[in-house]
């Protein structure tokens, strides 16, 4: 494709995004591509790359055109992005030019507009909340969540993720995994938090790797394999794993409990849970069964106090995962929190009935936001006396998170996305002595 061309498509899948404003960008992308196969791998990654671009930059952009009298438009928006990235506005010209894999010349509105950014830094003007890519109601909670560390929390989730990867250590370990990616061309590093984790920078095509294709590697930040680290699990144990989805997690608990014991992944969508079946196989876990919730369904009640461990990796914000959804950065509304705070409740305190005397619950999400996190785990607590907060005890815990029953995480501080879990003990039955009565004045002699 030409540069022109790229830019074109660019602009298409833009206007795409605005259209489903409540869909994810990376959805709207897929079935972009899907639909013209033609485009191959290169022009694939150049056009994303101006596209994803565009969204780490968008309040910024959006702002500087409008402070110009300009509406930001698509093809304002990936233009005004080469001109702060340094296009001149005639190197721009020549590839907005008429045709039909063109994106078409500017209008003198834009001209005018792109003129106007070229020779104006507006950057000292920016509002907060606009400089840092939040919506305007979302910044007083993160500024009480990060105080001083505001700024560099905001800039490192404003950054490309890197890609990391979790070891199927039931078929093989890092140092095998390491060195099969490396037959495939793909140089990966040990993680420092997590015992089972690799990384690798860019965007590489792990997909198609043997190490993928045969198990030995499954795509999972290292944040959340220390989310399964903090549950405990081991291979004795009955564990639920309450929101499951596609099943992320429970490949790693199904990895600690070597393969034994008894996992049960439940979710409340369908499609969700039949995405985990191929995974599952391709791991070669053999110690899970998957059930929907339904509601009113008496599956819970009959399982009341019964599990050993249950994971509540709960429905949230994502706000964790801004560096690889930045889209989500401007899309998240006061309502969706307010909602998302009721339901985890809600989740939470159903999840909790399952848990026997002495199990553990870890509760779990990808949010930043206290509100979600550590208020949520105040209020359960003020709620359900029976729970108490205890620290990890497994070993595949990093010391330095082994003193707390919470684990936060945050790019900048931790180079993971941002997450959250909390380790909640539902205390052990006591356990009655026969009463001894005492013998009395009156009582016959004792034969
Ligand atoms: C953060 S995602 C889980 C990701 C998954 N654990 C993983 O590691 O890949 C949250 C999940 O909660 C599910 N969910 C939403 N409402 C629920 C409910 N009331 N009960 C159980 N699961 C629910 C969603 O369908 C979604 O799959």
């Amino acid at each position: 494709m030409t540069p022109s061309a790229r830019l074109a498509a660019a602009i298409d899948l833009l206007a795409e995004m605005d259209a489903a404003p409540r869909r994810p960008a990376d959805a709207v992308a897929n079935s972009f591509f899907r639909e013209r196969r033609f485009i191959g791998g290169g022009d694939r990654r150049a056009i994303s790359a101006l596209v994803w671009d565009a969204l780490r930059h968008w309040r910024r952009t959006a702002w500087v055109i409008e402070r110009t009298g300009g509406e930001a438009t698509p093809r304002l928006r990936i233009a005004a992005r080469r001109i702060q990235t340094g296009s001149t506005l005639g190197a721009l010209s020549q590839a907005f030019v008429e045709g039909r894999f063109a994106p078409g010349a500017f209008t003198q509105n834009e001209r005018y507009t792109l003129d106007c950014i070229a020779k104006a830094d507006l950057s000292e003007q920016l509002p907060d909340a606009v400089r840092l890519e939040i919506p305007d109601w979302l910044f007083p909670h993160l500024q009480a969540r990060f105080g001083a560390d505001l700024e560099k929390e905001l800039e490192a989730l404003g950054q490309e993720a890197t890609l990391d990867l979790r070891v199927n250590t039931l078929r093989g370990d890092r140092a095998t995994a390491c060195k099969k990616l490396m037959r495939d061309g793909l140089n990966a590093q040990l993680t420092t938090l997590s015992p089972w984790g690799l990384r690798l920078s860019g965007r590489v095509p792990v997909t198609s790797s043997t190490a993928f294709k045969d198990g030995l590697v499954e795509i999972q930040d290292e944040g959340s394999q220390l989310v399964v680290a903090m549950l405990g699990a081991t291979p004795e144990m009955r564990v639920l794993d309450y929101c499951a989805g596609a099943g992320g997690k429970t490949l790693a608990i199904a990895m600690t409990m070597q393969n034994r014991g008894h996992i049960i992944a439940c979710d409340v969508s369908v499609p969700r849970l039949d995405g985990a079946v191929r995974r599952l196989r391709r791991a070669g876990a053999h110690n899970v069964e998957r059930h929907l919730l339904i509601s009113g369904d008496k599956w819970a009640k009959r399982r009341a106090k019964s599990f050993d461990r249950v994971l509540v990796d709960a429905p949230c914000t994502g706000t964790g995962t801004w560096r690889r959804n930045p889209d989500a950065r401007v899309r998240l509304e006061e309502q969706d929190l307010k909602e998302l705070i009721v339901k985890q409740a809600e989740i939470l305190d159903r999840a909790a009935a399952l848990v026997r005397p002495g199990g553990r619950m870890v509760y779990a999400t990808c949010s930043i936001l206290d509100a979600e996190n550590r208020n949520q785990i105040d209020a359960f607590l003020a709620r359900n006396s029976e729970f108490l907060p205890v620290n990890p005890d497994s070993d595949d815990v990093p010391k330095r998170f082994r003193n707390s029953p919470m684990l936060s995480l945050t790019p900048a501080r931790d180079e993971t996305d941002g997450f959250f879990a909390a380790v909640l003990e539902r205390k052990a039955a006591l356990v009655m002595e026969p009463a001894v009565r005492q013998p009395e004045a009156d009582d016959p002699p004792a034969l």
